[in-house]
């Protein structure tokens, strides 16, 4: 029951500055109430009204949660000098404020707002000293109005906060007339919530304003869907679906966007300027890496050979065609599907680059993909970001991240190899292309059949549909019949040919089954027993990879499941229950998006932290390790011992994993994989998704469901349509 209480803040029993999680005693009359929440600056002596519910705590009894609180400066006397003396008021102390309070009596809250110079007939204070305390008041005051005023529109004090600090007094007037400047200017309100306040102003539904934000909004949420740009027409569409305004209407205003530069319009097709130019440039640097190494002719052949035979392996002609490839361009590209050899290729141009004593620089799109190739070439591969130095000052997404290398940082090297980069998307690629001088070879590795990135963009497809840049790539696979039917099936899958079922193979397995309760029951066995035991592997690194999230297959289910029995309840495993479910410690996570902020340490001896860092990211796993309800954290350990703490408020970040969509596998690789098949919509069962989805397992893969199901997806080369023009953008600049 949602309750309101008041009273002085007595004692400030524990706070954490970074995220504002208090615990404060509060006196209301005769009673003492703990209340906890979030609260921004709250000083003891202040006069609290709060509302929110009780709850009871295991350790701490009762306690009251604030939800919302309003702070009242106190009028009487002694309340005041002990706010004042709090700390409340900058340049007043304690013994300040007993005099203060002495001299002005109950009138001093009045004084110090509307005359404050008298402040001055003070010992210790001077004139100066008394306008600043006067211009603090006002400042103080005027902020606890606009957050009354605010929370009028629902709006909670965190974001009250910013979108006072961004406007100050002129909030008024932009709440009234224009509210969708928010949602432009500050992090953290987007058009829905500007919509919502516009809509409590009463702005009219067709008001320019709001059509012109919904156009943009409208353009960055399919940005977010992987797209570069919208063609006009479906913009229009879109938009006026969204805005239940005429489509007719919106058209003028698109030519008002584009000449204020907001958007960029180019046959047809609507851009952000930002997609616009996230594209040219891109095209433009890659133009720019794209040269022939002069000098670099004489004797690659001789020099390739003579590795060849140190290393005792004997190259394809491709293979070979590759390495050549890397040596004489500036910039090449290498794709291939699953052991087709491009990680024997890639050793073989890091020996002959070693060998003209170059450095060279290894990455990947993500840790486990940059681990796996450190380990395939036993040289040091990093993340992107690592490579490119992520820096700390950054805000959230992955448009507006700020790297240390840059265009006026560029990376020392001579060759830097990427792999994975069918993962890397538009706003990456930008940022390493911008660390790069031209000189510095570049070589993308990549199988290009994979799903694309999950941010926007399609940068390699677009890359080898352009034509302009040497590509290579493998189609013979190495791998034996005999060694592995995941990587035999896997081009099968590719090609639309029909892939045996009969189980006789050591790697790859079909269970028909075809009721989900039984289904459910095979992929826990599979995981909890037999895999582990078949591939020498723990129950956590058997991955199930759903198709889908809803549904009794889906990964929201089988999470349920999975957790139920892997890592059921016990005394001693803290829990902490969140919107979707219950957070155990043991369990399985998965961070679900890029935070470039959160921080995470590897712990030495006693955990002290022996190396630090910052960035988790999305897709990485890890295991809960303690949860802590007094402090409000919950603990995760991510591969290489890196720790990482989590506020609860930050939960929604994190994810059960034991089963994870088949979408947020990509680039990831796991001993053991298990997936179900079991009917679907046909815009997502797709072969490259099935594809995707077998390319991950590295020991053993199993499929349960309908073999009906498995061939339908073979059968549907359905492909995602991403609405992207680098390769337009490549081929211009080309013909220039
Ligand atoms: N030219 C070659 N001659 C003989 N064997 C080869 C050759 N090239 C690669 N192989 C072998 O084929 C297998 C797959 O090669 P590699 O790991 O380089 O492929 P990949 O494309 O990187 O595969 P994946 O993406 O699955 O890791 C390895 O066992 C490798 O030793």
């Amino acid at each position: 029951m949602r309750e309101k209480i008041e009273g002085y803040v007595e004692h400030i029993v524990y706070r954490n500055e970074e995220n504002g999680y208090t615990v404060l005693n509060l006196s209301a009359g005769k009673d003492e109430i703990t209340c906890v929440g979030s609260f921004q600056s709250v000083h003891e002596g202040e006069y609290l009204e709060a509302e929110g519910q009780y709850s009871t705590h295991a350790t701490y009894g009762q306690q009251f949660k604030a939800e919302q609180y309003w702070i009242k400066i106190p009028q009487n006397g002694l309340a005041l000098e002990r706010y004042l003396g709090s700390g409340a008021v900058k340049g007043i102390g304690a013994a300040l404020a007993a005099r203060i309070v002495r001299r002005f009596g109950d009138d001093t809250l009045r004084i110090m707002e509307e005359e404050p110079e008298r402040l001055a007939e003070i010992k210790g204070i001077s004139d100066r000293k008394a306008r600043e305390i006067g211009e603090q008041m006002i400042e103080k005051s005027q902020m606890q109005n606009a957050m009354i005023f605010l929370s009028q529109y629902g709006i909670s004090l965190t974001l009250g906060i910013k979108i006072y600090n961004q406007y100050q007094d002129t909030l008024y007037r932009i709440l009234r007339e224009n509210p969708y400047k928010l949602a432009e200017d500050i992090q953290g309100v987007g058009f829905k919530i500007a919509d919502e306040i516009a809509g409590r102003v009463g702005i009219r539904t067709d008001s320019e304003y709001r059509i012109r934000s919904g156009l943009y909004y409208t353009l960055s949420q399919a940005s977010a869907q992987g797209h570069m740009y919208l063609p006009k027409e479906e913009l229009l569409y879109r938009t006026s679906e969204l805005l239940g305004v005429e489509r007719e209407v919106l058209g003028k205003y698109l030519m008002d966007m584009a000449i204020d530069r907001k958007i960029i319009m180019k046959e047809e097709n609507v851009y952000t300027s930002q997609s616009y130019f996230l594209e040219l440039n891109t095209a433009r640097m890659l133009q720019e890496l794209n040269i022939v190494c002069e000098n670099a002719e004489e004797g690659i052949e001789k020099r390739i050979a003579m590795i060849e035979a140190k290393d005792g392996i004997t190259l394809d002609i491709m293979q070979r065609k590759a390495v050549a490839a890397a040596v004489r361009n500036g910039l090449m590209i290498l794709t291939g599907g699953p052991g087709t050899g491009k990680t024997t290729t890639i050793n073989t141009m890091i020996r002959y680059f070693e060998s003209e004593d170059m450095d060279i620089f290894l990455a990947a799109p993500t840790g486990r993909a940059a681990k796996r190739m450190t380990e395939a070439t036993g040289y040091e591969a990093s993340t992107i970001h690592r490579l490119l130095e992520l820096s700390g000052v950054v805000e959230e997404s992955s448009a507006n991240v700020r790297f240390e290398r840059n265009e006026d940082n560029p990376l020392e090297a001579d060759v830097i190899i990427i792999d994975e980069m069918s993962m890397v998307d538009i706003h990456l690629m930008h940022a390493l292309l911008s660390a790069i001088v031209p000189g510095t070879r570049l070589i993308l590795v990549g199988d290009m059949n994979q799903l694309p990135s999950v941010g926007p963009g399609s940068v390699l497809r677009d890359m080898i549909r352009a034509k302009a840049f040497p590509v290579v790539e493998l189609t013979r696979i190495f791998r034996q019949a005999s060694e592995s039917d995941i990587v035999v099936n896997a081009h099968k899958i590719h090609a639309g040919q029909t892939v045996s079922l009969d189980n006789h193979s050591r790697d790859f397995f079909f269970l028909q089954r075809n009721d989900v309760r039984v289904i459910q029951k095979v992929i826990l066995t599979l995981v909890s027993q037999k895999l582990p035991k078949y591939t020498d592997a723990r129950p956590q690194d058997i991955q199930v990879l759903s198709p889908m999230r809803k549904g009794p297959l889906g990964v929201e289910s089988l999470n349920e499941i999975l957790q139920r029995y892997l890592n059921p309840p016990g005394p001693d495993k803290a829990e902490r229950e969140n919107g979707r479910g219950v957070f155990r410690e043991g369990d399985k996570v998965m961070q679900i998006k890029n935070n470039y902020q959160l921080e995470w340490e590897i712990r030495g001896k006693h955990g002290i932290a022996a190396q630090r860092g910052m960035g988790v990211f999305n897709g990485d796993l890890g295991v809960i390790t303690s949860i802590n309800s007094f402090g409000e954290l919950l603990t995760v350990e991510y591969e290489e011992g890196r720790f990482v703490d989590y506020t609860f408020k930050q939960l929604d970040e994190l994810e059960l994993a034991y089963a994870t969509t088949i979408h947020k596998a990509q680039g990831s690789e796991y001993p053991a994989v298990v997936i179900p098949l079991l009917g679907g919509p046909k815009m997502l069962m797709t072969r490259n998704l099935l594809y995707t989805a077998v390319t991950r397992a590295r020991k053993c893969v199993v499929l349960t469901g309908s073999a009906d199901t498995f061939q339908a997806m073979i059968d549907n080369q359905t492909e995602e349509n991403r609405y992207t023009t680098l390769s337009q953008r490549i081929g211009e600049l080309a013909r220039d």
